[in-house]
């Protein structure tokens, strides 16, 4: 596949996304009727207040989670009529997910993490392709180390790159700078930048921080379950700004 394939098309999708938690009294509506395309060779931030439901699209976009009505796409595969093997099977060939917590496996060294998830699914690694995306995350003399001899911004390096060994048709990222000081947040987002770039790769990323978004070609405002605006090349003062105006609208 070339990096032309990768970039047309939708990687991801959601279709009147309703999804519920609890019922009765408890009931929580965390999605309300969300349709939203994540296009190939594209960088999407979703963003908005706490409990608006982010995590939750995030979730139920990537398998994680299951929605109580409407669709979810990973390219042409519906979740929804994919039984538990076949969805773990997509989940592991199509999907990158990079995570808060680096989510690195404390006994593997660097390289044998990054190539754990073509392991896993017995794919033997594209070498050259590896060989570039370790130059690209600048840890080749880190691959005999393990996660806990690594500070946290190479740790979360190593988890792009895991995300990125399989060339995955979507990677979701959920608050990958959230415990990173704003210097290495700032590699980890730029590496994220070019994975779209150089690889046509699509990313999906959930954040709470404006300077994350502004790094992303399109920004995703969330309300209360609800899609409720989106920013076109949104920088750090213009998300900004528009989170403020939904708080003073909130008020
Ligand atoms: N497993 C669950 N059971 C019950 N309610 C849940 C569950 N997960 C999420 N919720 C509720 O669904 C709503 C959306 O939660 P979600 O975690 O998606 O929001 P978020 O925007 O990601 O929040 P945050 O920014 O705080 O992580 C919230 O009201 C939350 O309390």
């Amino acid at each position: 596949m070339t990096t032309l394939d990768v970039v047309r098309g939708t990687a991801a999708r959601v279709a009147d996304a309703v999804k519920i938690y609890g019922v009765g009294g408890t009931e929580v509506r965390a999605l309300d009727h969300v349709t939203v395309e994540f296009p190939a060779g594209r960088f999407t931030a979703i963003m908005g207040p706490s409990g608006s439901g982010k995590s939750t699209l995030m979730h139920c976009a990537a398998g994680l989670d299951t929605l109580t009505a409407g669709s979810a796409w990973i390219g042409d595969a519906e979740l929804g009529s994919l039984n538990d093997r076949r969805l773990t099977l997509l989940r592991r060939e199509r999907i990158g997910f990079v995570f808060q917590a680096f989510n690195l496996v404390p006994t593997l060294t660097v390289r044998e993490n990054i190539t754990l998830p073509l392991d896993l699914a017995g794919a033997a690694p594209d070498q050259a392709w590896l060989e570039s995306l370790i130059e690209v995350v600048g840890l080749g003399d880190r691959l005999q180390h393990r996660p806990s001899e690594l500070s946290g911004g190479q740790q979360q390096r190593v988890a792009v790159a895991r995300a990125l060994a399989g060339r995955p048709q979507v990677v979701f990222a959920d608050e990958p700078t959230g415990n990173l000081d704003s210097r290495t947040g700032t590699e980890v987002l730029g590496l994220l930048r070019r994975a779209v770039d150089e690889m046509g790769q699509a990313v999906v990323m959930v954040t709470h921080d404006p300077t994350a978004a502004g790094f992303a070609d399109e920004a995703l405002f969330l309300a209360d379950g609800r899609l409720v605006d989106r920013m076109e090349r949104p920088t750090a003062a213009s998300v900004l700004d528009r989170m403020k105006a939904f708080e003073r609208r909130r008020s």
